[in-house]
């Protein structure tokens, strides 16, 4: 996009499918960019962060919890333009489980969330977040992708 700085460049995110059983934790955005719609935990990629680290600090951040077996899976390209200020965002999306199963999601970023919890993959909610419901719909499932 032509605008002459860095204001438009897109960003790299990171977001975690975060399984347990057959389950994936959501939350509902209140951020205005998909306001109201379940998205995954993750946010940006931090000068110097690998994308394990990105992961597991956007995770904790967000819901308190700490994860394991972190591994990526792929990556996906978002040209968001609907919104007042266009965004395009390059996500890197990872996949981890609970370090300790009985850990419960907090919702430590209310501005941000409406809180989390978990959705069984079969049953998702609605809305869901445009690019993830774009991977929905391509037939992508985190329990049985195996990363390249
Ligand atoms: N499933 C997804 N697929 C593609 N992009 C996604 C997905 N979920 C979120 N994003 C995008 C939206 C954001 O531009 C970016 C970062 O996520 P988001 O949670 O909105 O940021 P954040 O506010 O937590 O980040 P930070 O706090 O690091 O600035 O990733
Ligand atoms: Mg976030």
């Amino acid at each position: 996009m032509e605008n002459g700085g860095v204001a438009f460049a897109p960003k790299v995110g990171v977001v975690v499918f975060l399984l347990k059983g057959d389950k994936v934790l959501l939350g509902r955005r209140r951020s205005h960019v998909g306001y109201n719609t379940f998205a995954l935990p993750g946010g940006h990629l931090e000068f110097g962060e690998s994308f394990e680290e990105c992961a597991a600090t956007e995770m904790k951040e967000e819901t308190g919890l700490d994860i394991d077996k972190i591994d990526y899976l792929t990556v996906t390209n978002n040209v968001i333009s609907r919104e007042a200020k266009p965004l395009h965002v390059v996500a890197i999306c990872m996949r981890a489980v609970l370090a300790d199963p009985n850990q419960m999601p907090q919702n430590l970023e209310p501005d941000k969330c409406d809180g989390w919890d978990w959705y069984d993959w079969n049953d998702l909610p609605k809305p869901l977040f445009g690019p993830l419901e774009t991977m929905v719909r391509r037939g992508f499932n985190p329990f049985s992708y195996q990363s390249k």
